[in-house]
């Protein structure tokens, strides 16, 4: 099994380029296939108090074997914490028996709410704590992330958001960039909705991959980092094998040629998408 690179964020700390997404899984069943996805060598672990199944990725780390301290593990508070991150962020660690966090995210700005300043606030105080070894933010705008660092000094390492060939995010990477910030992709093969578009099944053919490689390596070709989940051991495996091949500028441009301004799965645009 051949180990993931790494990159270094821009506080320092060093990331796997590709990690394991657990949403929805959860359970005897969310233990085995994230026990897999470890033992088939997926190092970032991605998971959420909304998730509800911060346990089970305690759990499914003990039940693989592999230490601990070899795996980034990534937590999100939810809307209903901004107030509270800090606590929020205690409770992750006790839920999870863990005595820090890789990474800890605000999962959603809700800017209705008007609290993303503080919640920010409070997940510096718990990396200044030890609680945390690397902060940032999930479906951040530029906007958003212009306040919480004018407010705070302090610049997220990462920003998780929605990314995928329907939806490429050109103009958010390039604002991330220009801050520092490593752009995390969420729903990287777009829940397998794009499997199947021209550009990408052509890149499988020429490559002698499957189509889910072809976005996977799209990704990375682009800079950013994919949390592909998958329940199914083979596909988890082959998630993962994406380090013998690259895209070329000309199969890159066709697959981001895919993306629409309507191209997001579901309406979860973060000027307005509440989610506590
Ligand atoms: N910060 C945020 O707001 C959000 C974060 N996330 C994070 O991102 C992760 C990934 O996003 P998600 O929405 O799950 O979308 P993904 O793009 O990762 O797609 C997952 C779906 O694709 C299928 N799939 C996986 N691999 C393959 C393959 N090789 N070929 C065909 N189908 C495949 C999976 O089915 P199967 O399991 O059967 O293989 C599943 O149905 C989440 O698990 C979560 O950690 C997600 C949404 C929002
Ligand atoms: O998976 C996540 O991180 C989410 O925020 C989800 O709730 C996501 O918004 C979703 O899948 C809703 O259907």
């Amino acid at each position: 099994m051949a180990e993931t690179p790494t990159r270094v964020l821009g506080d320092g700390t060093s990331v796997p380029v590709l990690g394991f997404g657990t949403y929805p899984l959860r359970g005897d069943d969310g233990v085995r296939a994230i026990a897999s996805a470890l033992e088939v060598g997926y190092r970032l672990i991605d998971t959420a108090v909304n998730y509800r199944n911060e346990r089970e990725v305690t759990e499914a780390i003990r039940v693989s074997g592999v230490d601990r301290g070899d795996v980034f593990v990534q937590t999100k508070v939810p809307g209903r914490d901004h107030e509270n991150a800090r606590t929020s962020i205690e409770t992750s660690l006790q839920v999870m028996d863990l005595e820090y966090l890789d990474s800890v995210l605000i999962h959603w700005p809700n800017p209705s709410q008007g609290h993303y300043v503080k919640a920010w606030q409070g997940l510096v105080d718990a990396r200044e704590a030890g609680l945390v070894r690397s902060i940032g933010v999930s479906n951040f705008t530029p906007a958003h992330l212009d306040e919480i660092i004018e407010a705070t000094g302090v610049t997220p390492a990462s920003n998780q958001v929605e990314m995928h060939p329907a939806f490429p995010q050109a103009d958010q990477r390039a604002a991330d960039a220009e801050r520092g910030i490593t752009t995390q992709a969420w729903s990287p093969i777009g829940r397998g909705e794009i499997l199947d578009a021209e550009p990408v099944v052509a890149a499988a053919r020429a490559h002698d991959v499957t189509p889910a490689q072809v976005v996977l390596r799209w990704h990375l070709h682009l800079g950013s980092l994919p949390l592909p989940k998958s329940g199914d051991p083979e596909r988890q495996r082959t998630n993962l094998e994406i380090f013998g091949f690259d895209l070329s500028e000309a199969e890159t441009e066709a697959i981001t040629a895919l993306g629409r301004p309507d191209g997001r799965l579901f309406d979860a645009d973060p000027t307005y998408h509440v989610e506590m």
